[in-house]
């Protein structure tokens, strides 16, 4: 097996290796960053491989409506996302680097019965050397806030997408006011992540990560913004993208 150069902070892992532990604790303060899965993550992946036509049709109304579909999931940490994609079906390749991580998925991955998902510790940049499958998709959920070279893990997650298969992105545009929620209000005052738990240095806006795609044939189709409701406490899609976002694109053919 190769080893390739990798986008991964070794100061990130080090901090992921002291979070893993307390992955799938549900605290009070975070409750509602957890509902962006619910909210957010499963509705953006789900209309888009609605659009992509992946979705059986006898399937579309069933709870494993993903059945068949084959998602590689970047950055996978404790399997918070790969969980919930699995449950709806899909065939989940896991791949992360941090060792704490993964073992952290595996064991929760025992409270359930015959899900389908690989964890694979490593970077994504090795495994897409190493690894000639393809997927149907590819998820990477809050991991470009936490990598020192988002060109590079594109490129290697792109890599192992199939042609017409789609990429699906959630992270933090590098705007003042993203600033302002997630280091001064979610870290400084309130708490809500470890102090120093992301470094703005990292954060990065809709229009890179679109032209880095369109650099490696990927059609960028969707940039939206999502924001948490006080009042119903819940998240939903805006057209504001200046601090949570997603985006979605296409391998072309
Ligand atoms: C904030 S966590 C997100 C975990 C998961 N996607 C979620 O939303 O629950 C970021 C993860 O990205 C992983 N990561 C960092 N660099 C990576 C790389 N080059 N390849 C794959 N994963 C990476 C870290 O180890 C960490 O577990």
């Amino acid at each position: 097996m190769s080893e390739t150069k990798s986008s991964v902070l070794e100061s990130e892992v080090e901090k992921f290796t002291i979070y893993a532990s307390k992955w799938w604790e549900s605290k009070k303060k975070t409750k509602f960053l957890l509902q962006t899965i619910e909210e957010v993550r499963i509705p953006l992946v789900k209309s888009g491989l609605t659009d992509a036509g992946l979705i059986k049709e006898a399937n579309q109304d069933k709870s494993n409506m993903f059945e068949g579909i084959k998602i590689l999931d970047v950055g996978s940490g404790g399997g918070r996302m790969a969980e919930p994609l699995a449950i709806m079906g899909a065939d989940v390749t896991g791949v992360d680097p941090t060792k704490e991580m993964v073992d952290v998925a595996k064991e929760h991955l025992k409270t359930h019965e015959n899900l389908k998902i690989d964890y694979i510790c490593d970077t994504i940049e090795n495994y897409s050397v190493n690894n000639k499958e393809k997927f149907d998709a590819v998820t990477i959920f809050d991991v470009t806030q936490h990598v020192k070279d988002v060109h590079q893990l594109l490129k290697a997650s792109v890599d192992c997408l199939k042609p017409g298969g789609r990429v699906f992105i959630t992270t933090w545009n590098k705007t003042f006011i993203a600033w302002f929620f997630l280091i001064f209000l979610f870290e400084w005052l309130l708490g809500i992540f470890p102090r120093g738990a992301h470094d703005f240095k990292y954060f990065i806006s809709p229009d890179k990560i679109s032209g880095y795609l369109e650099e490696f044939n990927c059609k960028t189709v969707e940039v939206k913004g999502f924001w948490y409701n006080l009042w119903n406490k819940k998240w939903s899609f805006t057209w504001y993208t200046g601090v949570f976002y997603t985006m979605q694109a296409i391998k072309e053919a």
